[in-house]
């Protein structure tokens, strides 16, 4: 757990996720835009955080919106660097206190929406801590805040919209004053000295300056009326990103380029098991809408052990000799690769158990990923992926086992592999694991976009169809919903219910 009491810059990077994440990326499964930035930049205690909170606040109704502190960005001290900042001796305003090239770093893999890890930085020990904070999925705002947020160009830009925060100085200093001794453990003295020696000098010959680069100047003080035009202004610029995107998505509809085969089994990355009489009989009942639960889940876990074993032939071997009770030499193969599972919540599910039996003590990890109601678009509801995927290096020397029964439209497919590759992993490390694909939409749009990922399927069923679900009572709206026919129905709803 990060530390989030005050003083710890921890408590300051978060991202605030409400109504689920829309696709960031287009039919191609590539970006379409970045994660829009503000910069916000001010004096020590002008109020810049403050800022931040109220935008993010306003604009709470947008999905994955993140505040970024540049206090998270003070470089680690020596011994004897501690001692002097203890002694208030230490120039903490001077742009070299800060690791601007991480700052740069973590905020372009942010703003081109890859994961990053956040240092963390105490303001009671003047030191950066053992901890770092995993952030991923804020597509929408970084509010970045600090004194020196405008001032190097790399910083600046990344920025789509520029702040500075204009405050009187005595304000400033009457506010640190409070702050530090409060949360930040400071004497009254100590406040003054490190104020008149470092914070005062800095805030004229460097951040004061950068007041220059600013689109918008606003007051550190009765601020409201400054805050609501920023809102609107970015409420306007997201309106119309999404309005491009929607555009984008109608006009790709899809369709067969020329020269592909027009079965999906005979696609080169798709891998259909043998369709022998025990997978046939399995499939039956799996299909019969009079089975039982009790059934269902039985025939379910020996599908998804078939499925699972099938995937382990993608993964890599090596030759290997071991020495049999007979004392003879045999010689065989085994396993060469990091593999991890990632299911699709719920549906996964039954996969993922499959996985389990397979693979002893695999890492695994979901993704909750439901379609909007009144859109039907995709959400990323939720992202816990394994730690081996968490840092990229690892991430890209992983295979990852995607789960998920069904691929129908491809819609959930899309968002989870884009996740992945956000992530560090390679396009052709990510094998699909699934009972069932349609052979319109799905498949289709997977190869279009990620011609390497391998999809691993137990049946290939004809028909993909779009109809409207139960009225909801609440909104008294129909979903739009994709079946695939014949189809086995919604299995997680069968498995899990
Ligand atoms: N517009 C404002 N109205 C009232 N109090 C404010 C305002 N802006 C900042 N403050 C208060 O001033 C203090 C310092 O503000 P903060 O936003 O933390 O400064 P900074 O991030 O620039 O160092 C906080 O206690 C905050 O609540
Ligand atoms: O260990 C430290 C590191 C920094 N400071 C002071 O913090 C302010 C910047 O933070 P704001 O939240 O923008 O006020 C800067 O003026 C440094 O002097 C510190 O006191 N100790």
């Amino acid at each position: 757990m990060l530390p989030t009491s005050p003083g710890v810059t921890g408590h300051k990077n978060h991202i605030l996720t409400s109504h689920g994440r829309p696709p960031w990326y287009g039919p191609d499964g590539r970006a379409i835009h970045n994660a829009f930035v503000i910069g916000i930049a001010g004096g020590s205690a002008s109020g810049k955080t403050f800022v931040a909170e109220k935008i993010v606040k306003a604009l709470q109704s947008l999905p994955s919106i993140l505040i970024l502190s540049q206090d998270s960005f003070y470089r680690k001290h020596n011994e004897e660097e501690l001692a002097l900042a203890f002694a208030n001796e230490l120039d903490l305003d001077h742009p070299s206190a800060i690791d601007m090239e991480m700052f740069v770093q973590c905020l372009k893999d942010l703003k081109g929406y890859k994961q990053t890890h956040i240092p963390t930085y105490s303001f009671v020990s003047h030191q950066r801590l053992a901890e770092t904070k995993y952030l991923y999925g804020a597509s929408v705002i970084i509010a970045v805040e600090g004194i020196m947020a405008l001032l190097d160009p790399a910083l600046r830009d990344l920025y789509d919209l520029k702040i500075f925060v204009q405050c009187d100085s005595d304000l400033m200093l009457a506010r640190r004053l409070r702050r530090d001794i409060k949360e930040r453990g400071r004497t009254v003295d100590g406040v003054l000295t490190q104020y008149l020696r470092f914070v005062k000098p800095a805030f004229d010959n460097f951040v004061g300056p950068t007041a220059k680069y600013a689109d918008i100047i606003i007051p550190g003080a009765s601020n409201m009326v400054a805050i609501d035009l920023v809102v609107n202004h970015v409420r306007r610029e997201l309106a119309e990103r999404h309005a491009n995107f929607r555009a984008e998505l109608s006009r790709a509809q899809p369709a067969l380029e020329d020269g592909w085969d027009a079965d999906v089994r005979n696609w080169p990355g798709v891998v259909l098991l043998r369709q022998t009489p025990q997978l046939r009989g399995i499939h039956t009942v799996l299909r019969d809408k009079t089975t039982s639960r009790e059934d269902f889940i039985f025939f379910a876990d020996r599908l998804a052990t078939l499925v699972v074993e099938r995937g382990m032939d993608l993964l890599p071997y090596v030759r290997d000799s071991v020495e049999t009770p007979t004392g003879a030499m045999a010689r065989g193969l085994k396993l060469d690769a990091d593999v991890c599972g990632v299911s699709i919540i719920r549906a996964g599910g039954p996969l993922q158990a499959g996985v389990q039996r397979v693979l002893r003590d695999v890492p695994l990890g979901g993704l909750l990923i439901q379609s909007d109601p009144s859109t039907g678009e995709p959400l990323l509801l939720h992202s816990s992926l394994p730690r081996c995927l968490l840092h990229r290096n690892q991430a890209s020397e992983t295979h990852v086992f995607l789960l998920d029964t069904q691929i129908g439209t491809g819609a959930a497919a899309l968002m989870a592999i884009r996740v992945l590759l956000d992530h560090g992993v390679q396009e052709g490390k990510i094998i699909f694991l699934t009972f069932l694909v349609s052979q319109q939409g799905g498949p289709n749009v997977l190869r279009r976009a990620f011609p390497q990922v391998r999809i691993v399927t137990s049946a290939v069923d004809d028909v993909l169809q779009s109809g409207w679900g139960a009225l909801d009572e609440e909104t008294g709206e129909r979903r739009r919903v994709w079946k695939i026919v014949p189809g086995m129905g919604y299995i997680g709803d069968r498995y899990y219910l």
